[in-house]
């Protein structure tokens, strides 16, 4: 039988943790209670999407060419919404948008954070009621207050970051942050409409048995890549049995398993698309700043993720992330074919 506990909610944890930081304004934790907020309205459409008119195309491409989903729009405007008017923005950049989006206003120009996200991951699964989710990074600004942001204050290396999370919208509704203290998972209250504390100091796994990909693309992969995945398909003498093959289509629901459970996510380059798939600024930065922070590695196959400094609000990076040593296996087998095919 479910035993109650005392509920600690994501307002009183980041409190808490303010308390580490001496000169901590609470801009950052004012910031975070903003995102959940918007959060908070996505989920109670993505609850009710099949009743609600949000299901299906909006009828119009984003600047990747992409359909836009309903959801996608709906999600992209309360986010903005949210932080414009919260005064602890400066500015916004998004997947749905094609360019920054600074707030002129008096208050958010003296704001000293800038937030990237991805308002609604998982688009392709929005209307199978697979999981989805929200995606956010944040960053203090390098432009001087007082005045609107510039782009060099969201071009900033993940490095920089000051915080990232993300929102999964599954069978429960989570959201789980990091910071340099670590990740921390907290999960929707219903019945008091408050993000609890239920997973804290999160770690990944340092071995795991999961591989996770899109194998319809392998036709495109490298030699090494090719060769990685039939290692995951051997008998494993550790396990005695294969690796498991887990892909759900939503970075987030299947960095959120990889996280829980150990294992590796990967979007690689191919001979078809040389960056993969998935954006640097508003989904490979943020997963892997939560993923390094609970002791995982992110790599692009030649480098630190986190260290890769950005050019372009949309660009695509290669992603190998997860678990210590599923990741650098890989390495060593898209490394080698580097070698072996020259
Ligand atoms: O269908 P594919 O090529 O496997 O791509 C799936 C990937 O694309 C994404 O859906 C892209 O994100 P968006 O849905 O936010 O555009 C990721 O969540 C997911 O990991
Ligand atoms: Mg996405
Ligand atoms: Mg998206």
């Amino acid at each position: 039988m479910a035993t109650s506990r005392k509920l600690i909610t994501l307002d009183e944890f980041t409190i808490q943790q303010t308390r580490e930081f001496p000169k901590a304004t609470g801009e950052l934790s004012a910031l975070l209670r903003d995102i959940s907020l918007a959060c908070k309205l996505i989920n109670k459409q993505v609850n009710k999407a099949g009743l609600v008119d949000i299901i299906g195309k909006f009828g119009a491409t984003n600047v990747q060419g992409e359909e836009q989903m309903k959801l996608d729009v709906y999600a992209d405007e309360a986010l903005i919404n949210v932080l414009r008017n919260s005064n602890d923005c400066a500015g916004i950049g998004s997947e749905e948008n094609d360019n920054f989006i600074a707030f002129e206003d008096e208050y958010s120009v003296n704001s000293k954070y800038v937030v990237l996200f991805d308002p609604l991951d998982g688009s392709s699964n929005i209307d199978v009621n697979a999981s989805i989710g929200t995606i956010f990074a944040i960053y203090r600004r390098v432009s001087p207050l007082g005045q609107p942001c510039t782009k060099e204050d969201f071009l900033q290396p993940g490095n920089k970051l000051m915080a990232a999370g993300y929102v999964i919208y599954g069978s429960s509704t989570m959201l789980v942050y990091a910071t340099r203290l670590g990740t921390n998972g907290f999960t929707l209250e219903p019945s008091i409409g408050e993000f609890c504390l239920s997973h804290p100091q999160m770690k990944c796994a340092e071995k795991g048995k999961i591989y996770s990909i899109n194998q319809g693309n392998s036709r495109h992969y490298e030699k090494g890549m090719l060769d990685f995945l039939d290692h995951c398909m051997e008998i494993n003498k550790e396990e005695g049995r294969p690796y498991s093959h887990r892909y759900i289509g939503s970075m987030v629901a299947d960095l959120h398993r990889t996280l829980i459970k150990g294992g590796v996510f990967m979007y690689p380059g191919d001979k078809k698309s040389p960056n993969g798939k998935l954006r640097l600024l508003y989904e490979c930065n943020p997963m892997s700043f939560i993923i390094e922070a609970a002791g995982g590695l992110s790599t692009d196959g030649h480098g630190r993720v986190l260290d890769i400094q950005p050019t372009e609000l949309h660009q695509r990076v290669p992603i190998f992330i997860g678990s210590k040593d599923m990741v650098n296996k890989v390495l060593e087998y898209i490394g080698a074919s580097e070698t072996v095919a020259e």
